[in-house]
């Protein structure tokens, strides 16, 4: 089921560092929204912190729950859908059972209502959807980096998360495939799910999101549509430099 996440002063702090500093969002059912900024900006921590990976102050909400101080199991069962930086899939298994994996629920009643209401026809819509039906039955491994990609994101989605948080995505993709997963995207934001995106490939950010937020030394320092956030003086200077429009990487990445 589509719920809002709604985050409020996540803030992290790993030793001496402060890795977040009283960061709030929202992504609505049907959104997409942007997370930006530079290297060690704080963005992978975020997305920890909300699913519970990494300890933070601060609330966090799905729907009507409140997930603060719950753990990362509970929260990935209560719908909180990420990926991880690198598509690690299963690479013994078929597409198809990377699937199921990602749909895995270890509760014999909502294993029972899933079995119910045909599971696997449901990782067949999924499947469907990112456009990798064809891909079902092939084995993991060997697959391009933009197919295992899109997989990684189906898998997400096979578990019917209310609101997928997605690291990198595109990173190592070629422009045609993340074009091809930029429209993908859009397919299943426009299902209701909402979706929050990490990522350095500025065309895809820009071109896709509904709302982008910026980050920057663990906190915000903009927010806005993409236009607004590609006139923002101070994102530029930060981040996107003056040359950004429909470059790649955003000039604030530090090598
Ligand atoms: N496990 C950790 N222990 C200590 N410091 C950490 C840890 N993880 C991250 N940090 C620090 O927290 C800050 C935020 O890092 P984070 O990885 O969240 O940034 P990011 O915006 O995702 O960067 P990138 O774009 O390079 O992935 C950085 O200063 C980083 O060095």
């Amino acid at each position: 089921m589509n719920q809002t996440l709604d985050v409020r002063g996540l803030t992290v702090r790993y030793g001496g560092v402060t890795a977040l500093d009283g960061v709030g969002l929202t992504v609505a059912p049907g959104e997409l929204v942007g997370l930006i900024g530079p290297n060690g900006a704080g963005k992978t921590t975020f997305i920890d912190a909300v699913c519970g990976f990494t300890r933070a102050t601060g609330t966090v909400r799905l729907g009507h729950r409140d997930l603060t101080g719950r753990r990362a199991y509970a929260r990935a069962r209560a719908g909180l859908g990420r990926s991880w930086q690198a598509a690690d899939l299963y690479a013994d298994l078929t597409v198809r059972e990377n699937l199921a994996v990602g749909a895995y629920r270890p509760d014999w009643r909502r294993t029972l209502a899933e079995v119910l209401r045909g599971r696997a026809r449901h990782d067949e819509r999924v499947a469907e959807l990112l456009g990798i039906e064809d891909l079902l039955d092939r084995p993991a491994d060997g697959l391009s980096a933009g197919q295992s990609k899109m997989v990684d994101l189906a898998r997400a989605l096979a578990a019917d998360p209310g609101v997928l948080l997605l690291d990198e995505p595109a990173a190592g993709l070629n422009t045609a495939e993340s074009r091809l997963l930029a429209t993908r995207l859009r397919t299943v934001v426009d299902t209701g799910t909402g979706v929050l995106l990490v990522d350095h490939d500025m065309a895809l950010v820009l071109g896709v999101c509904d709302r982008i937020v910026v980050l920057d030394f663990g906190r915000v320092l903009a927010e806005g549509t993409p236009r607004e956030i590609q006139d923002d003086d101070a994102v530029i200077a930060a981040y996107l430099g003056r040359t950004a429009r429909g470059d790649r990487r955003g000039k604030g990445d530090r090598p």
